[in-house]
């Protein structure tokens, strides 16, 4: 599978090799399960093996090519998976051994339609009213990070000062740090929504820098709903900026397309004091928040619940676009070792039900190379830059619905 003649393998080795001479031998008896499967799969040497990782991809005639392009193959019999019926006719599975309720639909966005989320992250999306990680602590232009960068890679993008009497969160800025959130629910909710949510602070150390450089670095973007990554909260006092139709219609064709019985009837675990939902998500999913996530091939995110929605049952629907990558799903804590799934270009992920949702889960690698041929070889001259970034990049679109049917949150 890996060449471990060529340079990128003894690079990583001697890398490897130097990095661990003085590790404490005993380090890795402290890891949780959680950790040491992100260590195993974070590892650019040894290269992990994917032998134990689900790949559906592998199953299906017409993703024959983009597998095997890729040096990175997992196993379509790596854990147990359980095919759906589905109303759309696209194929769905659901695995028994997962804690939680999980569902997979391999391949359930056209090439088409997944160039276009594409350009939709990144040229419409990627830009005010909504807010980026780069906005923290650059000035950025209003075109977005991706316009300017088309029109002028080499333009100067400057850092965002810091005002002296501004009432900051204090907080180290950054992505996805350690943070124990209180979950919301439809209790706390008033209480999580009145706590004073101020700005992170902008670094006192960035230094101009170009479009071009910056790019790289473009981590998330919002959908919907605001939210604080400093305190892990939504920050529902700056409004709602309504879900894109075409997002919208992905996430709720997702969520029709499964017959929820099948998942959830012999389902024993608590729903909370309203009780199962599941019912009636046919009508009443709506999605109103998420995130557009930027990996670069050496990016990861580390294992977390996603519990700031007051909606702790309802389907989180995850688009992954470009580049492959490995997704880990555990369960309640870091304690259960999770499992190994490798997601492709248009697949659709969807964490559903009190358990699934509180799960942990995380991407300990993007797999380097794994661009599939209709990013690639695109006829179309308007492709162009998005092929040269996407060489690079996975981009995920995940989609929530913060609040449970019928509760009214008074912010109108
Ligand atoms: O990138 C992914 O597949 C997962 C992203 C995720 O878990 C999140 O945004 O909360
Ligand atoms: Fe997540």
């Amino acid at each position: 599978m890996i060449d471990s003649s060529s340079q990128a393998y003894k690079k990583a080795r001697r890398q490897y090799l130097k990095s661990t001479k003085n590790r404490d031998p005993n380090i890795e008896k402290d890891w949780t399960p959680f950790r040491t499967a992100e260590k195993h799969f974070k590892a650019r040497f040894p290269p992990p093996d994917l032998t134990k990782v689900l790949d559906l991809a592998t199953l299906d005639d017409s993703r024959a090519l983009e597998v095997a392009a890729g040096v990175w193959t997992g196993k379509a019999d790596a854990i147990e998976t359980r095919e759906l019926s589905t109303r759309s006719g696209s194929k769905a599975y659901a695995f028994p051994s997962v804690p939680g309720r999980l569902i997979l639909l391999p391949a359930f966005l056209s090439p088409e339609k997944q160039r276009d989320l594409i350009k939709w992250s990144l040229v419409e999306h990627s830009q005010p009213p909504n807010e980026t990680n780069l906005d923290i602590h650059y000035l950025l232009p209003d075109e977005g990070i991706w316009n300017a960068h088309l029109r002028d890679g080499a333009a100067l993008v400057y850092p965002r000062p810091i005002e002296a009497n501004a009432d900051y969160t204090k907080q180290e800025p950054g992505p996805r740090q350690l943070i124990n959130n209180t979950p919301a629910t439809t209790n706390n909710f008033e209480s999580l929504t009145n706590i004073s949510k101020p700005p992170l602070p902008p670094s006192a150390t960035t230094l101009p820098s170009t479009c071009r450089d910056l790019l790289p670095r473009l981590r998330w973007t919002n959908i919907g709903w605001f939210y604080h990554w400093g305190l892990k909260q939504y920050d529902f006092s700056k409004g709602k900026i309504p879900v894109h139709d075409t997002i919208r219609e992905v996430c709720k064709g997702a969520v029709r397309s499964i017959d929820w019985r099948d998942i959830f009837a012999s389902d024993t675990s608590d729903w909370g004091s309203s009780g199962p939902d599941w019912m009636d998500w046919h009508e009443s999913y709506e999605p109103d928040a998420g995130i557009v996530n930027f990996y670069q091939t050496k990016d990861t995110l580390m294992a977390h619940v996603d519990r700031s929605e007051v909606c702790s049952t309802s389907p989180l629907c995850s688009i992954s676009l470009g580049n492959a990558a490995i997704f880990l799903i555990g369960g309640p804590t870091r304690e259960t070792e999770p499992v190994p799934l490798l997601l492709r270009s248009g697949d659709v992920v969807m964490m559903s039900g009190p358990a699934c949702r509180r799960s942990y889960h995380g991407v300990p690698r993007i797999l380097e190379n794994t661009l599939p041929f209709h990013m690639k070889d695109v006829v179309d001259p308007e492709w162009a830059p998005f092929k040269s970034y996407m060489d690079s990049t996975r981009i995920n679109i995940n989609v929530r619905q913060v609040f449970p049917k019928g509760f009214d949150p008074g912010l109108s």
